[in-house]
């Protein structure tokens, strides 16, 4: 199978590329490595196999002779080079890691632990391009998809601790700049056991709402403090970030009538690359935790019941635990005051893994073993 990759160099491209070389994808495709900027200089080297020379990611006739597209540009890439491929007649497969086509008719959003039989379906049918999901979504659906799938979700409500890999490669940097920043406004003070916290306290405010504080990418501080907002404002109060949360759900679901409402907060925090959920969910009926952890854990191979003890949540159930695994622990799982339909949920879960790169490798995957 030729397969084209777009945006590979990028972030999400490389956790890609590192995954594809972890699982030896690589030895079952030709890869072709295309470049927005980088036409002509040498294509890299993944799985021991390369290109020769890196395409222009523009040129439809170079990308018409792959039999699939992965692509991790992002959206305007998207928006810009699919319809003219389309247009030109392509037929192939196209894996997007960018938010764009989504919510089209004609794609499928892929997170195959939870909705395997609605790919499946969709190759069988024809359907030609397949999506990844939103990574808070794909997250959530990954930790309670047993709940979901035995329909016993009334409703959900995620308030999320967005880590800032989701903002990009620069807002990760400046969330480190920030901190460093602020370490050493006040390091003279830190090291002398004798300065009073309420002084440090001070300066650090100060220095954080000052002008030398980096925060150019992200606008506002983030180190010190969060961002109650991530993504463009909608007409419904709602940001697009939450927006997502029941419409991506539900359509990785295949669930078009009778959708599980699905809303909360999206917050960003200083965390690099690993989101968290606290989950709020009203099931269907009384039923009793151990069962619901049971059905919790026996959904996919990745998701782990963390026992809701102090020890083991501030142990396992961390992004500083978490971080560059495939593991979704969830833990924090209790019956709230509310009344006993009425559970509590923490999940944590890397974004960039089965946030944004694994699945799209695991559907080229999918596409390979039915070839
Ligand atoms: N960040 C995230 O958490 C998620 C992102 N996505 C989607 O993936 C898209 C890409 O995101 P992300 O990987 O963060 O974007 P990056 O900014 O890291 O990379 C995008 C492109 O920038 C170009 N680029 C220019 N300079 C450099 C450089 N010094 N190093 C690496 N690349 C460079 C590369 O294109 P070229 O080689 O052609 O120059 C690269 O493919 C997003 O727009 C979004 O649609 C999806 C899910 C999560
Ligand atoms: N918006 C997400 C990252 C992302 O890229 O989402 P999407 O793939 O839905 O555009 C975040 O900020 O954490």
């Amino acid at each position: 199978m030729k397969v084209g990759l777009v945006g590979w160099r990028g972030m999400v491209g490389s956790v890609l590329m590192q995954r594809m070389e972890e699982e030896g994808d690589f030895d079952l495709i030709q890869p072709q490595f295309f470049t927005t900027s980088q036409k002509g200089q040498a294509a890299p080297v993944f799985g021991g196999k390369s290109s020769g020379v890196l395409e222009d990611a523009s040129d439809i006739e170079a990308l018409k002779a792959q039999d699939v597209i992965i692509t991790c540009q992002g959206g305007d890439y998207t928006k810009d080079v699919y319809p003219k491929l389309r247009e030109a007649g392509w037929n192939g497969y196209w894996i997007d890691a960018a938010s764009s086509l989504r919510m089209k008719d004609d794609a499928i959003i892929i997170l195959d632990p939870v909705n395997a039989d609605v790919i499946n379906r969709g190759i069988d049918s024809g359907v030609k391009t397949y999506v990844g999901g939103n990574c808070t979504v794909s997250l959530m659906l990954l930790a309670l998809g047993g709940l979901f799938e035995k329909d016993l979700v009334e409703w959900a409500s995620p308030m999320t601790y967005q880590a800032a890999s989701g903002a990009g490669a620069q807002n990760m940097r400046e969330l480190i700049s920030q901190m460093g920043a602020i370490h050493a406004n006040v390091k003279d003070k830190l090291e002398n056991p004798s300065s009073a916290i309420l002084d440090i306290d001070r300066q650090v405010a100060d220095f954080i709402g000052s002008e030398d504080y980096p925060k150019a990418a992200f606008g506002v501080p983030l180190a010190g403090s969060l961002i109650p907002y991530i993504d463009s404002q909608l007409e419904s109060g709602q940001s697009r970030e939450e927006w997502k949360a029941q419409v991506e759900a539900n359509k990785i679901m295949g669930r078009s009538d009778n959708q599980v409402p699905v809303d909360g907060l999206c917050v960003r925090v200083g965390a690099m690359r690993c989101h968290s959920q606290a989950i709020t969910l009203k099931l269907k009926k009384d039923l009793p935790l151990e069962e619901i952890e049971s059905i919790i854990a026996a959904h996919n191979e990745w998701v782990k019941v963390i026992p809701n003890t102090r020890e083991a949540s501030m142990k396992e159930l961390t992004p500083a635990v978490v971080t560059g695994t495939l593991s979704i622990p969830v833990g924090r799982i209790r019956k709230l005051a509310m009344g006993p339909e009425y559970i509590s949920a923490f999940t944590v879960g890397d974004q960039l893994l089965w946030g944004a790169a694994e699945p799209l490798r695991r559907m080229l995957r999918i596409l390979l073993n039915r070839s």
